[in-house]
């Protein structure tokens, strides 16, 4: 069984089998096994700010080994990995290798199905000098490796989220599966990402909005704004965004409720993170997101760009969903 936790003060030694922990400070650091288990720094808030640990735990035992700049912890169900690519002028090749290194890897370890990816892109908005924004650059690169691959783009991808940092380069961690039950999900309001029209970049994003994997309850939601169709509403509204995103979210998880006989609503996060482009919005953001979730659910806040410079805010999350024993043991 997976798990995670987001904290500033839980020492480590308190957690079981830790299969890999990130560290949201003030630099963006290159993964390593140091501590027995990956860790690796992503530059997500100020200096003087004390950094927060998202720590991924399991309940079995651990392995944790490195292969071609991946680091990895697992643990015969799941695998948490990590990698970070230098800052660079441009990202489609680098991240077009690692990509397809770390589905190679994923295969030879026997976690080939992917659950959840998080990418960390510093100076996200930024031009190129090829004159093209780092962000499609990345999508670009991303798409390819996953096709190198042989990834179903339609199918096979999994929840992740693509936002800024205020490091320099790419760090990348994700959660991959042995058995390939992990299932993906669209919203019914937004065209799916691997869908969106060449308006947007050469090359789509390669996410689904949310993914679930039934053995942990565990419902992963990508990173999720104010966009409808594949267009972004009430750009320069800040509650308009935030109202938008809050129904995309709402919408989703009814729609995965409706699918799966699971119950999971807004109340249901186990971790919840909003990144936010101006720092003076972020007490509005949380302001919004606490009427929202309650007081219960444990939520960070981050100032950093996000992967269309017209939005002003993102939202992710883990819930956790209950499923009936009847849906459990196969419904009918
Ligand atoms: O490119 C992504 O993986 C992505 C996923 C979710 C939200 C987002 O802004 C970007
Ligand atoms: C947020 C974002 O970029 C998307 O949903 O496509």
């Amino acid at each position: 069984m997976i798990d995670v936790a987001v904290s500033t003060d839980t020492p480590l030694r308190d957690y079981g089998g830790i299969l890999g922990v990130v560290e949201f400070g003030g630099q963006s650091r290159n993964p390593d096994l140091t501590a027995g288990y990956p860790t690796v720094g992503i530059a997500m808030r100020e200096q003087r700010e004390q950094p927060v640990r998202e720590v991924w735990t399991s309940a079995s035992e651990v392995t944790s080994g490195a292969r071609d700049g991946i680091v990895y912890g697992h643990d015969g169900t799941h695998l948490f990995g990590t990698f970070r690519l230098p800052g660079a002028e441009a990202y489609r090749e680098a991240t077009r290798s690692v990509y397809r290194r770390t589905m190679t890897l994923l295969h030879d370890l026997g976690y080939p199905h992917l659950v959840r990816m998080w990418n960390h892109i510093a100076d996200i908005n930024h031009t190129n000098a090829g004159g093209l924004e780092v962000y499609r650059d990345f999508c670009q690169g991303r798409a390819e490796g996953l096709e190198e691959a042989g990834t179903d783009m339609s199918a096979g991808l999994p929840a992740a989220t693509g936002i800024g940092s205020r490091g320099d380069g790419v760090v990348v961690y994700f959660i991959a599966e042995r058995s390939g039950a992990p299932l993906h999900f669209e919203n019914p309001r937004q065209v799916p990402a691997h869908r969106y029209p060449r308006e947007y970049g050469p090359r789509s994003p390669s996410f689904a909005r949310a993914t679930l994997l039934p053995s942990s309850e565990k419902l992963f939601l990508s990173g999720t704004a104010s966009i409808i169709g594949h267009r972004s509403t009430h750009v320069g509204d800040l509650d308009g965004q935030c109202d938008t995103t809050l129904e995309n979210i709402r919408l989703l998880l009814a729609s995965v409720s409706e699918k799966t006989g699971g119950k999971v609503e807004m109340d249901s996060f186990t971790m919840l993170k909003a990144y936010v482009r101006h720092e003076s919005d972020v007490p509005h953001v949380r302001r919004r997101l606490r009427e929202e979730v309650g007081p219960l659910v444990p939520l960070e806040l981050f100032n950093v760009d996000i992967c269309r410079s017209e939005l002003l805010l993102e939202i992710e999350g883990v819930l956790t969903m209950k499923f009936s024993d009847e849906v459990r043991g196969g419904g009918s």
